[in-house]
């Protein structure tokens, strides 16, 4: 039940989480701003084009009402004057006609200014978006494991994928509508002064009162999306939990609990949903209503000034068309600013992986040290210092020697440190101390691409990616034939079992694909290795997820590979081990025992121990 409890807290932390997000600010806003105006240094003539497109929009939107100020009365007056007189009113070219076509005409252009400005800012910022998300894709070939290691997958995904397209959404949205909104405003007050001071004074009043309505209630607003948001984060964390546990909860029989627990939040969400989508659909038309009121009390006051002879028909309707047009952008303001409050937070958790530190640069071309190629995969650790955290040493003076053609057993209880050698040979990190050598060059003063493809790799955890399984195996060398990917495959012996599938090599495979089982998996992997040819292997040996037959495949496999290489072999089992060269012992990071299989038992210590567990 703590189990239970804990997991439930643990969802709750990643839901309350996405509840802070929505409510979040940036950290600095204007150096985010400044950085964001850099990386779209390519696209600021887009930027300056809308700017444009919105003062011309402005202007043209603010310019119609009181163009139809103008017809209306011209209108008004040819109607007056032709019903004193008996007569018919006619439109005509000159008497109303030229007025209403300019001032469709003025639509027109805010019409089609009004296109231009949203049609660039989304040029802008998916522009803008692909730069950014660019430089993450070749940021993160370029971050060290280590971050890796302390940050969640789902978070660095996010970055690259909601965080941009947020941002993204909110320039074209948001801050397009902050733009035109501030000239909108702007532009409608100073036209409703100039008509008539006494009614734009009573509009700035109401405008006032409903602005800050309108932010108290887009706090709370802000606070129930996040109640909901919270709720959201717990449901997919239990839909999750069922999905994943799908085969534990079946055998412990706990489906009922389990759809009890998704029914639960389902109920809390759909409560939290409900309270939300009445704030934004009921509440904000409550504060418009407050515009109305002033709508309300000016008509009232411009009737008396109309029926005065202190405005016109047309200058009456003229200011109606003002208030909405500055109204309806004041609504909104605050729930813009929010958003984009948030959208400049989101860029700054984009920034701050582009900030991240990154790996050494390799040496150039010039100076990087090379072997000669083919290598004869002489390995040498000489006095290797190492800690994944400067601050926690793991090995404090590794040294070895692996000769070509020598197959080096790693063995050791779990967390002794065998795969910490493995990433060391391969610098996937960085050691503190003394050196590892590959023919005698030091691995540092190497391009890595150039170290690592002396190497071939077979790990536990077998990835396979979206595609054919020829494609899989041909993965290191894609420009292999078929018959090299076949042959490949039949040293590996998984060429029986592709041809048992239904499209044989161009069977389509993924890494979560249940099409294929752990042991084809690795056999998979291994015939990957074999088609690249490398002179030394890496060989992490699997044995506890697979039945004896794709075992004995396994080994096989292995042992046809290992011939004539250079070989590290990560042993589970103390059997597959006895013919090796070199067997290093490990424990806390450090080799306590090294040698042969006879000597380390003729020397009676932690080998012999371990190995007499496991025959004995
Ligand atoms: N990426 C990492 N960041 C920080 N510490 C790590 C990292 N990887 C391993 N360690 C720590 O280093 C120590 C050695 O781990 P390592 O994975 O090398 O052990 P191992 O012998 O391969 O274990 P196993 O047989 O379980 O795979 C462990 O204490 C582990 O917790």
């Amino acid at each position: 039940m703590a189990d239970k409890d804990d997991a439930m807290d643990n969802t709750a932390d990643s839901a309350t989480d996405i509840a802070t997000e929505e409510l979040e600010v940036p950290r600095d806003t204007w150096p985010t701003i400044r950085r964001l105006w850099d990386a779209a240094r390519s696209q600021h003539w887009r930027f300056y084009l809308v700017m444009v497109s919105i003062i011309f929009y402005t202007g043209f939107s603010l310019a119609a009402p009181a163009y139809s100020a103008r017809v209306i009365d011209v209108l008004w007056d040819g109607i007056s004057e032709a019903f004193a007189r008996g007569g018919d009113f006619t439109v005509t070219w000159d008497n109303a006609g030229r007025d209403i076509i300019i001032y469709l005409g003025i639509w027109t252009a805010a019409c089609g200014f009004y296109s231009l400005q949203s049609f660039t800012m989304a040029g802008f910022a998916e522009k803008l978006n692909l730069e950014l998300r660019n430089r993450i894709a070749h940021k993160l070939n370029r971050l060290p494991l280590a971050f890796f290691d302390s940050h969640k997958p789902g978070e660095v995904v996010s970055r690259a994928t909601n965080d941009l397209d947020k941002m993204s959404e909110v320039l074209q949205t948001g801050l397009l509508r902050l733009l035109t909104a501030v000239g909108a405003i702007a532009g409608s007050v100073i036209m409703m002064f100039r008509y008539s001071p006494l009614l734009a004074s009573i509009f700035i009043c109401f405008a006032v009162l409903s602005t800050v309505v309108t932010k108290l209630v887009a706090k709370r607003n802000l606070a129930l999306a996040a109640e909901r948001q919270k709720w959201v984060g717990h449901l997919t964390g239990a839909v999750e939990e069922a999905y994943s546990g799908r085969v534990i909860i079946r055998s412990f029989n706990r489906e009922q609990a389990s759809s009890a627990d998704i029914h639960r939040i389902s109920d809390k969400l759909a409560e939290a949903s409900r309270r939300a989508d009445f704030m934004t659909n009921a509440i904000s038309p409550a504060i418009r209503m407050i515009i109305r009121i002033a709508q309300v009390i000016i008509a009232v006051v411009a009737g008396g000034m109309l029926v005065a002879g202190q405005l016109t028909v047309g200058v009456f309707q003229a200011f109606f068309q003002y208030i909405y047009h500055a109204s309806e952008p004041l609504t909104q303001m605050s729930f813009t600013i929010n958003t984009l409050q948030s959208a400049l937070a989101s860029v700054e958790r984009v920034f701050d992986i582009l900030d991240e530190a990154e790996v050494e640069p390799d040496p150039a071309p010039a100076a990087a040290a090379h072997v000669e190629q083919p290598t004869q995969g002489h390995v040498a650790f000489e006095h290797v210092r190492f800690g994944y955290s400067p601050d926690k040493p793991l090995m404090r003076d590794v040294s070895f020697e692996a000769r070509p053609g020598q197959k080096i057993a790693i063995v050791g209880a779990t967390g002794a440190g065998k795969t910490t050698l493995i990433n060391l040979l391969m610098r996937f990190y960085e050691i503190d101390g003394g050196c590892i050598t590959l023919d005698g060059v030091d691995t540092r003063a190497m391009d890595r691409g150039e170290l690592r493809q002396n190497f071939g790799m077979v790990l536990q955890d077998a990835w396979l990616f979206d595609g054919t399984i020829a494609d899989n195996i041909a993965y290191g060398c894609p420009g292999a034939t078929r018959e090299q990917i076949v042959e490949a495959a039949r040293m590996a012996h998984v060429d029986f079992f592709v041809r048992t599938m239904p499209q044989g090599y161009d069977t389509h495979v993924a890494n979560d694909a249940e099409n294929i089982s752990q042991g084809q998996r690795q056999l998979l992997t291994i015939a990957r290795v074999i088609l690249c040819d490398p002179k030394i292997l890496i060989l992490d040996e699997a044995t506890s997820s697979v039945d004896t037959r794709t075992e004995r495949a396994i080994v096989h496999a292995m042992e046809t590979l290992m011939q004539g290489r250079t070989s590290f072999v990560i042993a589970h089992r103390l059997s597959t081990i006895v013919d090796a060269d070199l067997i290093l012992v490990m424990q806390a990071g450090t080799i306590i025992e090294q040698g042969t299989h006879q000597d380390l038992l003729a020397a009676g210590g932690s080998y012999a121990e371990l190995y007499r567990s496991q025959f004995m």
